[in-house]
């Protein structure tokens, strides 16, 4: 299979597509390009989309990119796709207390690729969730939101487990399960 490009500003995200990709049969090489790409608002879709339409136009060809948004129950989903900025604002104790009062700490994580074909094409989505609960962060500080998230029946947070252990259930790992089979599908010359 041909490589594809990922254009992304996130190191954590790319390391995690890489060991999900080259996991398999079918292993997919992943060539990075770090480019800032503006974010718009709107649903996950509608921000995934415009991302991916400009990226295809800054790489000049085809390109995948990748959105993720973290959807609080009792907040009817948000932060949603502006969980960096909460993220950034609030850090994982202020994230915790957006939810004091409310009865559910219920969230989902979200993953949406998008896959464009080249400039002027429209962007093809592949969406993965896992459902958690937010909880005070418990374990290395790695990588975003992961302490202070704890998908159902785990009895851990991301930051807790192993790799293999969040690349098998993860939102970004169930979103490239769907992705995978599509790029499959694509001719060697596209
Ligand atoms: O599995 C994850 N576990 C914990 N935290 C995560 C995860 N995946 C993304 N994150 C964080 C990064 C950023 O604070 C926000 C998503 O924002 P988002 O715009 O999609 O990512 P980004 O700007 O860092 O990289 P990109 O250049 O691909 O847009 O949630
Ligand atoms: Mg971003």
């Amino acid at each position: 299979m041909k490589p594809i490009t990922f254009v992304t500003g996130n190191a954590n995200k790319l390391k995690e597509v890489k060991e999900i990709l080259s996991d398999g049969d079918h292993p997919i090489e992943i060539i990075s390009q770090n480019l800032d790409v503006p974010e718009v608002q709107g649903t996950t879709e509608e921000v995934a989309i415009a991302k991916c339409k400009r990226a295809s136009e800054l790489v000049g060809g085809p390109c995948i990119t990748e959105d993720t948004a973290l959807a609080f129950k009792a907040l009817n989903g948000l932060p949603g796709p502006y969980i960096k900025y909460f993220l950034k604002e609030l850090g994982h104790e202020g994230l915790n207390t957006l939810l004091i009062g409310f009865p559910t700490k219920e969230a989902e994580a979200i993953c949406t690729f998008a896959y464009s074909a080249g400039p002027g094409t429209e962007p093809m989505i592949f969406e993965g969730r896992t459902a958690g609960t937010i909880v005070p962060a418990r374990g290395p500080p790695q990588f975003g939101w992961d302490p202070c998230f704890e998908p159902l029946g785990t009895g851990l947070t991301y930051a807790e487990m192993p790799s293999e252990q969040k690349n098998k259930l993860s939102h970004r790992y169930r979103a490239l399960d769907k992705l995978r089979k599509f790029l499959q599908t694509l001719p060697e010359d596209a």
